[in-house]
């Protein structure tokens, strides 16, 4: 019989927070915005962390980008500790002005391609272009963010995260600015965008159906400071049961778990 592995040889998770712990040093004082946090996320993941407004989820997502340091604990990526912004993991952000106004949407999503793959002129653009046909604005390849809706302006920030192909996609309340139809044509079209090209994902949020239906796992925080909850496993529940009772059963659970009382919404 052949003998098995050692578990050291196990390969690390994408992504791990161990004991993460985030503070703000203000003049007033130190704020602690998140205590103790751990959670791995292995490849194809979709982890979404939720909790209420305060809670501290952007301030995880960013020490997950290295744009904050941790006080204590570390962000490690495929085993190797975060000590700074790196191209292996890009943010997409809620603020429709996260685009550069004086290029068009070729060159935004273009332009990082040659600075962080350096890439050349002509192979950054045939795969920006690829990517923007991905998230289906190739009609508005030419076209200047301001010209655009917000829904296609956060789509253009998707394309542009894609297309440098990071380890990991860290999203920042991305849908959180749009109308109900928008934003739900965007889950879709993310998910479908999940299913093809099997990205591993952090997503913020703080609203409960959209996590059900985005991620493979919730990560529930307490209000300020953040701390761990409990996480629960949705990878089960898709578009296609929205609305059912395990979904709808599901959400008030979750909303239990985080208020004490039954609602769809934080
Ligand atoms: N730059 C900062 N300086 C000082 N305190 C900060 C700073 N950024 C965030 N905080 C504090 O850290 C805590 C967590 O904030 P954070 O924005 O991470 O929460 P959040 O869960 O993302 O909130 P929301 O859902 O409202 O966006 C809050 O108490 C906030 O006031």
């Amino acid at each position: 019989m052949p003998a098995l592995a050692p578990l050291a040889d196990a390969a690390p998770p994408v992504l791990e927070a161990r004991r993460l712990t985030l503070d703000y040093v203000t003049e007033a004082g130190s704020v602690r915005a998140v205590e103790n946090v751990d959670f791995s996320v292995g490849a194809g993941e979709r982890l979404v962390l939720l909790g209420p407004s305060g809670c501290g989820k952007s301030s995880i997502l960013k020490a997950l980008a290295g744009f904050i340091p941790a006080t204590s604990g570390t962000v490690l990526v495929r085993g190797h500790p975060v000590s700074g912004p790196g191209p292996d993991r890009i943010v997409v952000f809620q603020e429709f002005d996260q685009l550069l106004p004086w290029k068009t949407v070729r060159d935004n999503v273009a332009f990082p391609l040659r600075i962080a793959r350096k890439l050349s002129r002509r192979e950054a653009e045939a795969r920006a272009e690829g990517a923007i046909a991905r998230v289906g604005l190739t009609r508005a390849l030419d076209a200047f963010p301001h010209a655009l809706s917000g829904g296609m302006k956060q789509r253009v920030a998707i394309a542009r995260a894609l297309a440098t192909d990071p380890d990991v996609l860290l999203m920042d309340e991305p849908f959180a600015a749009l109308d109900a139809l928008t934003r739900r044509q965007l889950q879709e079209d993310l998910l479908k965008l999940a299913d093809e090209l099997g990205f591993t994902l952090v997503f913020v949020t703080h609203a409960i159906d959209e996590a059900v239906l985005i991620g493979t796992r919730l990560h529930l925080l307490s209000p300020h400071p953040g701390r761990t909850l409990t996480t629960r496993d949705t990878a089960h529940l898709g578009l296609a049961d929205m609305g059912t009772p395990a979904f709808e059963s599901l959400t008030r659970e979750v909303h239990t778990l985080l208020f004490g009382s039954e609602r769809g919404h934080v």
